[in-house]
């Protein structure tokens, strides 16, 4: 062996070493036959799979989650073909049937022709990243679902109403639908506070609000606390009528509820009152009047002696 053959071989060596000391998994693919002509042993330790088992394109392919398979594959051949340089994100397949996300860099050696002559990579585990992405996105997804959730008693709030209200009154007027609301408050909730005390308070909302939800049947019907001690349920393809009835069944639920409220007098129940309005909303219709009628009809209720309906038809 000349001194330059032997120092290339040491250098082999020292490179091959290198190699097979990082966390990072190197391979090489040759292209004309799809063959593995290799890859390093740290692969069995992240996969279970030896270093020998992986003979060709298929073997890898095999190993790819079947919900990521066809994408990666795809993508790899594609990119590879192009001879692009290219990355892959997917879930590779451990011999203990687990999965580990492995992120795969690939570079495209090409002839001079520009054709692809071989590929070689590096497999990266990323599987601690996507654990990190995913409690992220839960996160995420939990902050924005409380977002549209009343602290105090888990119904829908305001900013919830808001939104579904502008949702459910374009589909009245492009449907021709009637649309209802019913604008519920507790009677002399701030004697029930100067009595009880403001936690009791509270759990009381909690109380009402339970008992209300427990009306709620549609599954486009939304409860939702407006703020203080007063809720609204938005009815849509709801007439009059069964809104009117709803808004009994309401009232019915909170007194069934049996919450004293003996700051009124000695065997007194908390009660509720209410206003109802149903529109069919005119093409130039806004929705702040619309909700304004229910709320003085509320209060209607409220100078008519509470715990009681109030709608289109006047005191019921
Ligand atoms: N405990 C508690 N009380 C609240 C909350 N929000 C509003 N309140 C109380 O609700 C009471 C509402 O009082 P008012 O608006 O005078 O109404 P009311 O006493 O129920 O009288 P009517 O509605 O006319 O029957 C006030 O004392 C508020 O402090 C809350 O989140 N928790």
């Amino acid at each position: 062996m000349s001194v330059e053959d032997a120092l290339l071989y040491e250098d082999a060596g020292v490179y091959k070493t290198l190699l097979e000391s990082t966390r990072a998994i190197p391979w090489k693919l040759d292209w004309a036959t799809l063959g593995f002509a290799y890859i390093g042993p740290q692969i069995e330790d992240l996969l279970g799979w030896s270093a020998s088992s992986w003979t060709t394109v298929q073997d890898w392919a095999d190993r790819i989650h079947p919900e990521d398979r066809e994408r990666v594959f795809n993508f790899c051949v594609a990119q590879s073909q192009a001879g692009m340089d290219h990355e892959a994100d997917y879930r590779a397949l451990r011999k203990d049937g687990e999965f580990v996300w492995i992120r795969d860099v690939v570079h495209v050696v090409r002839n001079d022709d520009g054709t692809p002559n071989a590929l070689v990579g590096f497999m990266f585990d990323i599987s601690e990243r996507k654990r990190t992405e995913e409690r992220l996105l839960d996160m995420q997804r939990e902050l924005e679902e409380l977002s549209y959730k009343d602290g105090l008693t888990g119904v829908a709030n305001r900013r919830r109403f808001d939104m579904m209200m502008t949702v459910e009154w374009r589909n009245a007027q492009r449907l021709r639908q009637p649309l209802s609301v019913i604008v519920l408050d507790i009677d002399y909730f701030k004697q029930y506070n100067d009595h009880y005390g403001h936690l009791e308070g509270d759990e009381c909302l909690k109380r009402v609000a339970k008992a209300l939800q427990g009306v709620v049947r549609g599954q486009r019907d939304l409860l939702c606390r407006f703020g203080g001690e007063e809720f609204v349920l938005l009815l849509p393809d709801t007439d009059e009528a069964a809104a009117m009835a709803l808004a009994w069944r309401c009232l019915d639920a909170v007194d069934k509820a049996l919450i004293p409220h003996v700051g009124l007098g000695p065997g007194k129940r908390l009660t509720l009152s209410a206003g109802v309005h149903t529109a069919i909303p005119g093409e130039h219709d806004e929705t702040t009047p619309f909700i304004a009628v229910a709320d003085r009809r509320l209060y209607l209720a409220k100078e008519r002696g509470r715990a009681r309906v109030v709608s289109d038809g006047g005191l019921v």
